[in-house]
């Protein structure tokens, strides 16, 4: 999986290249993380990217000209047609089937934009798709690009240790996950559940399942309004809801 970030500040992009799952995954080669700097593109001998917005207003604005060059070179060094996505709150909402469908793209360019936004030409004429992480503003796109590096490459297969992990992930099911342990059995007054200990792998399975459909029930209700439930997920839902006092 290729990523190409359009960014000013480069060095954050490290905190995907540099640690974790998506460090070992770039040392093997299974995703490439090219940063394209705009500030390299500037034309101005002052190394301007930004300028003030007509009409007035608050702040400054990312300018047509380096980011459009910017993105010239991305595009030069990344797979042809690679899709443009800017990150901003006007996007899509980023969500697992979004992130499924941008890795089976294979590549993509993500913009992280800073200031109070980028000229609305670049979007009109480069960018295919803006994507936000919610609804919230952030001072710059690289944390919402990264989001978008780390969890389309943990679809990348080999990137985590089993290719279970990435299937079994909440969303992945449309479900939120079940609760984990793990040594020691009890501290501080508070046992692991039994049935985890039982051994018994069908036992394991369908309390895993009961609390993935029982705590999306409680916490995320949306996500089961669409969700069509088996007679097992039925009758297991409705003994967590009983045990709940729902
Ligand atoms: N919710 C989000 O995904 C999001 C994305 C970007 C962002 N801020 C950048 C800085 C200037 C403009 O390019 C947009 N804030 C929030």
């Amino acid at each position: 999986m290729y990523f190409g970030v359009i960014t000013l500040f480069p060095e954050m992009i490290d905190a995907v290249t540099k640690f974790g799952v998506t460090r070992r995954a770039c040392e093997n080669g299974l995703i490439k993380v090219d940063c394209i700097n705009p500030r390299d593109y500037t034309e101005d001998k002052f190394g301007n990217v930004d300028d003030k917005p007509y009409g007035g207003g608050p702040g400054m604005l990312m300018q047509v000209q380096p980011l459009r060059d910017a993105l010239r070179v991305a595009r030069s060094q990344a797979p042809k047609d690679t899709k443009v996505v800017c990150m901003s709150p006007q996007g899509v909402q980023l969500n697992h089937s979004l992130v499924t469908d941008i890795h089976s793209w294979g590549s993509v360019i993500l913009i992280a934009g800073r200031y109070e936004g980028i000229d609305e030409r670049v979007l009109q004429k480069e960018v295919d798709l803006e994507v936000s992480v919610g609804d919230y503003v952030l001072s710059g796109g690289e944390l919402p690009a990264m989001c978008i590096i780390d969890a389309v490459s943990r679809m990348v297969p080999g990137v985590l240790g089993n290719i279970q992990n990435a299937q079994e992930d909440s969303f992945a099911q449309g479900l939120l996950h079940f609760p984990q342990y793990t040594r020691p059995e009890e501290i501080d007054g508070m046992r692991v559940p039994e049935v985890l200990m039982s051994g018994n792998h069908e036992k394991i399975r369908n309390w895993r399942l009961q609390q993935c459909l029982g705590r999306t029930y409680e916490r995320r209700p949306d996500l089961l309004k669409n969700r069509v439930l088996t007679k097992l997920e039925r009758k297991l839902l409705d003994e967590y809801l009983q045990e709940h006092d729902f």
